[in-house]
């Protein structure tokens, strides 16, 4: 199997298990893995598709500008832009990005403090921190409607080979050395989005607050 058929099937995969948790509600949801280093070259999905959907037209190829390396009518993704600031400032591999109900409350319910902060959570292993009472933290950026901008504030977050900003009430996107560590790292973070909405849910109906 070439190289760039190896690549096309991993970020396939990663999108097929992404929407068996139903993740790409009405299109929403955008997947990249780089395929060369030098030059810059990465597969991206095509903008406004079914991602639960399997297509032969499903990612297309794109340069160091993000832009379509061989003529096609394929649009890239819209946030193509996003993906490349990520390759361009670190080693990551793959770099996805979901819309879910959960992660979008959870941007509006602390998108005011900058960040949400999760501790001593067994999953937080999922991120290769193995210390006792470990801590991570996730940052919220504002949801530019110009994507250039939303990338420049996006980029501002961007420090590592694995990583995540939360854009509000937009969604999260997730990068990793790999696809394999990219999707871990987004599973968790939605386990610890969904735990956070349930615990605060469940504290409401055991402690309701009175109101005189
Ligand atoms: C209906 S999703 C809105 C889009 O603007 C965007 O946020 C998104 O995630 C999908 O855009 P796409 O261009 O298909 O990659
Ligand atoms: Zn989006």
């Amino acid at each position: 199997m070439s190289h760039f058929l190896k690549k096309w099937t991993e970020l396939s995969e990663v999108k097929e298990e992404l929407a068996s948790r139903d993740w790409f509600f009405g299109t929403s949801g955008n997947l990249s893995i780089k395929v060369s280093n030098t030059p810059l070259q990465f597969l991206v999905s095509s903008s406004g598709k079914d991602k639960r959907k399997i297509t032969s037209e499903d990612f297309l190829l794109v340069d160091e500008l993000g832009n379509a390396v061989e003529s096609t009518g394929l649009k890239p993704s819209a946030e193509t832009l996003l993906h490349l600031e990520v390759y361009r400032k670190t080693n990551a591999g793959c770099s996805l990005h979901v819309h879910t109900v959960d992660n979008n409350v959870i941007s509006e319910l602390y998108g005011d403090y900058g960040e949400i902060r999760f501790r001593g959570q067994e999953i937080i292993k999922a991120f290769g921190i193995w210390e006792e009472d470990a801590e991570v933290s996730i940052p919220i950026i504002r949801n530019h409607a110009d994507i250039p901008a939303l990338a420049d504030e996006f980029s501002q977050y961007i420090d590592g080979d694995a990583g995540a900003v939360l854009i509000r009430n937009h969604g999260i996107t997730v990068w990793g050395r790999n696809a394999f560590e990219a999707k871990k790292h987004l599973e968790a973070w939605e386990f610890l989005f969904s735990y956070q909405l349930k615990l605060l849910s469940v504290k409401n109906l055991v402690q309701p607050k009175i109101s005189i």
